[in-house]
């Protein structure tokens, strides 16, 4: 198969504030404009070996591409799923993802390849593995990468066959001194697996991370159903290459159709650290995660690799129906995680997905983000996960805008001025006093906390609420995103905080889906201030509630097409006063995509 060919776009902000800079003042400009050409010039060339010259010419810039992100992975065109095999390498990130080269809707699927010094700029390969055998020939689907002693990544990856059959299928590296490990190879006796008796060919996928049993055997999951009850098929193996399906799956759930990327994770109590996959110690949950019914579910518990069973804690049933716990309540699915032993943390990424039409897709020539990596750990609480973007992220922050002891009456509406609202990382926490006016919600059935984002959303007066930010806002508020929070306390006197991203008015475009996302935020607002962070990235919006306990990530697909009119306010639409008691907000640069010399697609 060939190479598939990848256009060279320069990043769209900074081209966009040239143009500005030279429509308003024409003359001054001239120098100003050579001299940024030439050291954007020798930058670019640098990094990419192409020209400036070649990125002017392209049709992609912003009036034509006011959705592209600025700090946000995506390749430079066409469609884009699940992250794959993230792994560190001798220094080295390495990020794959589910990839059609040759179209910006879903079809035959190879691996994108992107390495990264730090996890925020990103060098782009050729892709690392595509479908030439038997085995793998109708598309390359979503595998994981596993370190084996000596240093050696081995990638296990879903293989769609001659027959459209799922099997799992293994490939390595073919120059283990090449840091961005550019080539790979496939183990010529693949498949290594094959659909277990009594599993549909084609509801069979996603292998994980191994892990290493003190028994000396690896341990793998992968994705299914039988008889459209979700599950992970546990497998085992002493030499990576000859795989044993376990009799019972490690994890389980009826009605909840196949499950896709399944993973099994340590993570140790009382720590923000991560662990590697193999470790295992007194003092460790596990997490095991699956997606389905279009979101990652997770569930903490114990994992015995003697017993060779995972329990989840409290005796919860991992299944959509009776546990809520999800890494995320908006637009992220196909998650994956890695252990960063440099930095002693997990990372996490996600897809993205877009939620325009794919008329839409197909016009704007790309389809897909992923989350921005985030680190995550257990809750002091053992009960939930704790997600939070990885520290690098800081890098890219610019001026800082700062509000302090800010009361919010009933009905403000306050502009947060000095960043570029479109790119902007914003973390505001709030205080509330007597709460005794809280809106009272009857909890004792069931409450949907996505169907009361829906119903009360951020128009919807309440007492303590809502309150929070409107982001990617057009100056008369007509398009805006609101992310917000609502306190209740409930018939005994008990209270919660609800969390919600209101996309009903984030674009005055038609055939863009806006459902409203939300979640409750495990605190007590009598005794903690309540935080939102926000990265906001032109069509993406990742937000954590109390310092990562929940969040929602959203897409958004505003009218407005210049950015530098989009704005960012903070709100309280409640009857009560709010205080903030602390904002930071920041404009935040473009992170670095560039295109490694060596790639032959783009020569
Ligand atoms: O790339 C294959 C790998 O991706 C996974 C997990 O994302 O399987 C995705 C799957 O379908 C992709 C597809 O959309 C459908 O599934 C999405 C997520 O599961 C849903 O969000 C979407 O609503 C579904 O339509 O994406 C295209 C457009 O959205 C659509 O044409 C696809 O069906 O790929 C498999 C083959 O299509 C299908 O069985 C999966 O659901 C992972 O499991 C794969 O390894």
């Amino acid at each position: 198969m060939d190479h598939p060919h990848i256009h060279y776009t320069p990043t769209p902000l900074l081209l966009d504030n040239l143009k500005t800079y030279i429509m308003n003042k024409p003359l001054s400009s001239f120098l100003t404009l050579c001299f940024l050409v030439l050291v954007y010039h020798t930058l670019i060339s640098n990094a990419t070996g192409r020209s400036l010259i070649d990125g002017i010419l392209l049709p992609t810039q912003k009036n034509e591409q006011p959705y592209r992100t600025g700090y946000h992975f995506q390749p430079p065109s066409n469609w884009m799923n699940d992250p794959n095999g993230p792994m560190l390498y001798q220094g080295v990130y390495h990020f794959f993802y589910q990839y059609n080269p040759y179209a910006a809707t879903f079809g035959t699927i190879v691996w994108g390849h992107a390495v990264s010094y730090d996890l925020v700029n990103w060098i782009h390969l050729d892709p690392a593995i595509y479908p030439t055998q038997e085995a793998d020939i109708n598309s390359c689907w979503s595998g994981s990468a596993t370190i084996l002693p000596g240093n050696i990544p081995a990638m296990l990856y879903t293989g769609s066959d001659s027959n459209s059959r799922q099997v799992q299928d293994l490939a390595w590296p073919k120059n283990l001194s090449d840091p961005f490990l550019r080539e790979w190879v496939k183990y010529a006796g693949n498949p290594i697996i094959t659909p277990p008796a009594g599993v549909k060919d084609d509801c069979f996928r996603d292998p994980s991370t191994a892990w290493l049993g003190p028994d000396g055997v690896w341990r793998i999951v992968v994705g299914g159903d039988r008889d459209n009850n979700g599950m992970a098929f546990l497998y085992q193996s002493t030499d990576f290459v000859n795989w044993t399906r376990y009799e019972q799956p490690l994890a389980s759930a009826d009605a909840t159709g196949s499950w896709e990327c399944p993973e099994l994770f340590p993570v140790p109590l009382n720590s923000t650290n991560g662990l590697d996959t193999s470790a295992y110690s007194g003092n460790v949950m596990h997490v095991m995660k699956a997606g389905f019914e279009g979101h990652d579910w997770y569930t903490i518990g114990t994992y015995s690799p003697d017993r060779e069973n995972f329990l989840p804690q409290n005796g919860l049933k991992l299944s959509g129906s009776t546990l809520d716990l999800r890494y995320d309540y908006g637009q992220f699915y196909a998650s994956k995680s890695f252990y960063d032993d440099s930095k002693n943390r997990r990372v996490l990424w996600a897809w993205v997905p877009e939620t325009d039409s794919q008329e839409d897709d197909i016009e704007k020539g790309w389809a897909g983000l992923q989350s921005f990596p985030r680190a995550i750990w257990i809750d002091g609480s053992g009960k939930q996960l704790i997600q939070w973007p990885v520290e690098e992220i800081e890098s890219l922050r610019g001026n800082e805008v700062k509000l302090q002891n800010k009361k919010l009456t009933s009905g403000t509406v306050v502009e947060i001025q000095g960043v570029t609202a479109s790119q902007a990382d914003v973390t505001i926490s709030f205080k509330l006093e007597d709460l005794k006016e809280a809106e009272v919600l009857d909890t004792s059935s069931s409450v949907d906390p996505q169907v009361l984002c829906t119903e009360r959303g951020a128009s919807s007066k309440g007492a303590f609420g809502p309150f929070g930010v409107l982001a990617m806002a057009s100056k008369d508020l007509k398009e805006q995103t609101a992310i917000f929070f609502r306190v209740f306390q409930n018939q005994n006197g008990r209270y919660s905080v609800l969390m919600c991203s209101d996309l009903s008015r984030s674009t005055v475009r038609s055939n863009i889906d806006t459902t409203s996302f939300g979640a409750f935020v495990d605190i007590d607002p009598r005794y903690n201030e309540i935080s939102l962070r926000n990265l906001i990235d032109h069509s993406i919006i990742e937000s954590f509630g109390a310092g990562g306990k929940t969040c929602t990530t959203s897409r958004i697909y505003p009218k407005f097409l210049t950015y530098e009119d989009a704005h960012l306010f903070a709100f309280n639409n409640g009857t009560q006063s709010v205080k903030i008691s602390q904002m930071s907000a920041w404009s935040m640069k473009n992170a670095e995509f560039v295109i490694d010399q060596t790639v032959k697609s783009a020569a």
